[in-house]
């Protein structure tokens, strides 16, 4: 792995320490049977911190926060989160030791209404916290709160993002990873869900992220990785990572 040069004239941020990580993967290898996808992937998020991972398709994204998620087998290395061994556990273990995933594909329930979705994410808390977390997640996202009675189904693709990622905020989350949240949205809704991240980090939750749109990723991201052939090849700051020429070139079209 390489970590890029800063510009001349330019203090590179300060990297944190692994020391103060609180999401570990250390020579990580994890698949499908036998099909081994991660051959040793090495990273770390410091708690408070955005991370982002970007890398072409099938690279190893996806896989990468399944395998965190309890949801992909881990067949050696491991995963640490505050100390806990997560490729040990399965997935509702995961999600209550803090560590909520939200997928790709949303997972929703289409004919139940939002205030049902949301309230389904908070399976793993005791009720008495369900009315705060509603509260905090409707401040996050007030359009929720509009429409709390209409069935997930009928809203549109940004509501749908917005949903999944309240839901997954019901679970008052440590560490939120998130998978393309701004897959298929309009450019106004993906700046709206980027910066709704940004929010969720600022109130104290760490968050792991993979995108496709790498430019406004790395905009809010502290840090990020680049993965190739389920390795991370480049680390840095999200800034450093978006003045690299080989990022510019092979992921932000520039
Ligand atoms: N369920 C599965 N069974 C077998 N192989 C899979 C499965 N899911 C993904 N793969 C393979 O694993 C590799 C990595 O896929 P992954 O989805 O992790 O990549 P990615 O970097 O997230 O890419 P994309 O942006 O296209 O989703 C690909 O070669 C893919 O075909």
């Amino acid at each position: 792995m390489s970590t890029p040069t800063p510009a001349p004239g330019t203090a590179p941020a300060p990297h944190r320490p692994p020391g103060d990580s609180l999401l570990q993967l250390r020579d990580l290898h994890a698949g499908y049977r036998r099909l081994e996808i991660l051959h040793g992937l090495d990273l770390h998020v410091a708690r408070g911190e955005i991370v982002s991972l970007i890398g072409a398709n099938g690279a190893g994204k996806t896989t990468t926060l399944r395998a965190v998620a309890g949801l992909v087998s881990v067949t050696g290395g491991e995963i640490l989160f505050d100390g806990a061994a997560v490729h040990k556990m399965k997935p509702h273990q995961v999600v209550r030791a803090g560590l909520v995933h939200v997928a790709q594909d949303r997972a929703l329930f289409g004919d139940l209404q939002v205030i049902e979705n949301l309230e389904m994410g908070a399976y793993s808390q005791p009720r008495s916290t369900v009315k705060a977390s509603l509260e905090e997640v409707f401040d996050l996202f007030p359009i929720l709160a509009a429409r709390r009675a209409q069935k997930a189904e009928t809203m549109s693709g940004g509501q749908q993002q917005m949903l999944a990622i309240g839901r997954a905020m019901m679970a008052r989350p440590t560490c939120l990873t998130l998978d393309e949240p701004s897959v298929g949205l309009a450019p106004n809704l993906v700046a709206q869900v980027l910066e709704a991240i940004g929010r969720i980090r600022d109130s104290g939750v760490t968050v792991l992220i993979v995108e496709q749109n790498a430019s406004q990723a790395l905009a809010i991201s502290d840090r990020a990785y680049v993965i190739e052939s389920g390795a991370i090849v480049l680390e840095g700051t999200g800034a450093e990572l978006a003045d690299d020429p080989r990022v510019r070139e092979a992921y932000l079209g520039v």
